[in-house]
């Protein structure tokens, strides 16, 4: 295994991302950031300096466990104290399991700013991938908004409450084309849809005719759910989140965010023609064009239009074509069971409520803020009163009516944290619920920080006890993301066998930002050391000045 040393600065930069400019985060001058890609059991050694003038910073691995080094999981204000400006700090960690990943920022809204990359982690020296391929090919997929996010957070917090609406546009590899025709993009002479330095190129997939290529496909979208598609290629899905999955057969598949897949295409068509690759949007009435990328068979010209449209996503609210495609993953044969005797039951109602007049996310009532004091180090050294240590509620009411827009719309806000037995195995259900207007639920896609967790199952309406008996223990998949679905249920079963503190949350950044979080805890006596550098902020900082930490 290798070590790997990058040096990143963060910074603004002018970019134009769907030909139209504007000011991004970037890593050394560049939009996205730079692709990872590395080996199992390799080191990864990031120095990543904040450019940014006024604000901090920090950098999220997505689906990197973390296993010994929980204090570079990259969380502001729980594993560590947000980077400050001209300062660099050192992330170091193991990428322990092959699989397609990425990175992006995890304070305030700074992901939505641009701030993501993509991060490979290719099979170790002599082994191999379970399915084979001849070439590869690599798609981050991620929405883009016109209003800054400072903006977007202010009308978040505002009283009334200003809603950020859908984005302009979809981005593959940072590219997209807001209100541009893809042909007069695509068609040389065109200048309208065209940015300085290419920013805004539509993505080409070279392909040869007659070989298997695996696509890597991961969304890092602020709000959109999105459909992938390919006309006339089948797509066969076998990892998702960095895990193998049994492959099975699509025309089409849903990505949220903070989800990955990888999918075999065989390229088997009419060699003469180009293919469209389309994503658009599902789950929210759809103000977004699809994103396009071209599938150009060698020798073709990429400029060559296809002979057939580009594939239309299913209509917006089939829900019942997004979960028949959920429901279809499993783990491949030769991945870990579940152990079978959970300890715990947590049950996370997700609400909207109504908090002083503001609107927010709840879960069991209670919206999160983060302390000032990263977790990590005041659980660790055990400082007092540095959040709100009563136990958050393992459960919700009874008679709650999931169908219907709470009627006591009141919550908390709160920073409570869920304490874990360390090595125990922990069941959550995570119950979906009517929004504050009437007739809707939205789909949450789940992501848990440190651990990989078993989907055991999913139900329309609300959990009941007897569900637990159709749980599925035979091949259930290995994730660290998963959806509810409107007005139902999903059960995730995890092992709590990582020293640390992890944030389990909605990746919709808006709506992690009002609150759609919780926070774990678990083993930690067991964290051996932790950088001071990830703590000199908060009551943290005050210790150390005061040569307290040992
Ligand atoms: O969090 C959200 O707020 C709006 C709406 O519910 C209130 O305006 C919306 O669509 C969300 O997803």
């Amino acid at each position: 295994s290798r070590k790997w040393h990058f040096k990143w600065e963060v910074g603004y930069v002018y970019w134009s991302p769907d030909c139209r400019e504007n000011i991004m985060i970037g890593i050394n001058g560049r939009f996205p950031g730079p692709t990872i890609r590395a080996k199992a059991g390799d080191t990864i050694k990031v120095e990543l300096k904040n450019g940014l003038p006024t604000e901090g910073v920090v950098i999220h691995w997505h689906g990197i466990r973390q296993f010994g080094t929980p204090w570079a999981d990259g969380t502001a204000s729980i594993s560590q104290c947000a980077i400050n400006p001209e300062e660099t700090f050192i992330y170091e960690f193991k990428v322990e399991k092959p699989g397609t990943y990425f990175y992006h920022g995890h304070y305030g809204m700074q992901r939505a700013a641009g701030l993501y990359g993509s991060l490979i982690v290719d099979v170790a020296d002599g082994q191999k991938e379970p399915f084979d391929y001849d070439g590869e090919l690599n798609l981050l997929l991620s929405d883009w908004y016109h209003q800054n996010v400072q903006a977007q957070m202010l009308g978040l917090s505002s009283k009334p409450f200003r809603w950020i609406g859908e984005p302009q546009s979809l981005l593959i590899n940072g590219r997209g084309q807001y209100n541009c025709s893809l042909a007069a993009h695509v068609i040389p002479g065109s200048s309208t849809c065209r940015s300085k330095r290419g920013e805004c190129e539509p993505v080409v997939l070279r392909v040869l005719p007659n070989k298997t290529y695996r696509l890597r496909i991961a969304s890092t979208t602020s709000l959109s759910s999105l459909n992938l598609a390919i006309g006339h290629h089948k797509m066969i899905v076998v990892e998702a989140d960095g895990n193998y999955v049994e492959p099975f057969t699509v025309d089409d598949m849903d990505i949220y965010s903070g989800e990955s897949y990888s999918i075999l295409i065989t390229t088997d068509q009419v060699p003469s023609s180009n293919y469209w690759l389309s994503v658009g949007v599902r789950g929210r009435l759809p103000q977004t064009q699809p994103a396009l990328a071209i599938l150009n068979y060698h020798p073709n010209s990429p400029s060559k239009l296809p002979a057939s449209e580009p594939p239309v996503a299913p209509t917006w609210n089939d829900y019942a074509h997004s979960k028949s495609f959920s429901y279809k993953i499993h783990a491949r044969r030769g991945t870990p069971k579940p152990p079978t005797n959970p300890v715990r039951q947590i049950a996370l109602l997700n609400t909207q409520n109504k908090i002083d007049g503001f609107i927010k996310w709840s879960i069991n009532n209670i919206s999160l803020v983060l302390p000032s004091t990263p977790y990590l180090g005041s659980m660790r050294y055990r400082l007092r009163n540095a959040f709100d240590d009563r136990k958050p509620p393992e459960n919700f009411a009874r008679d709650y009516d999931i169908m219907k827009p709470p009627i006591n719309p009141s919550a908390m806000q709160g920073s409570n944290a869920y304490k874990l037995e360390f090595n125990s195995t922990v069941d959550v259900i995570l119950q979906n619920a009517n929004a504050l207007s009437g007739n809707v639920s939205e789909i949450h896609p789940w992501h848990l920080h440190g651990h990989d967790f078993w989907v055991l199952g999913y139900g329309d309406g609300r959990f009941s006890k007897k569900d637990v008996t159709k749980f599925n223990l035979k091949n259930p998949p290995l994730r660290n993301t998963v959806v509810i679905f409107p007005y139902g249920w999903t059960a995730i079963r995890f092992v709590a066998d990582n020293p640390g503190v992890w944030a389990f949350h909605c990746h919709i950044e808006p709506h992690l930002h009002m609150g759609m979080g919780v926070v774990f805890a678990e083993g930690v006596k067991l964290i051996e050391k932790i950088p001071k550098e990830a703590l000199a902020c908060g009551m943290t900082g005050k210790t150390l000045m005061n040569n307290h930490l040992p």
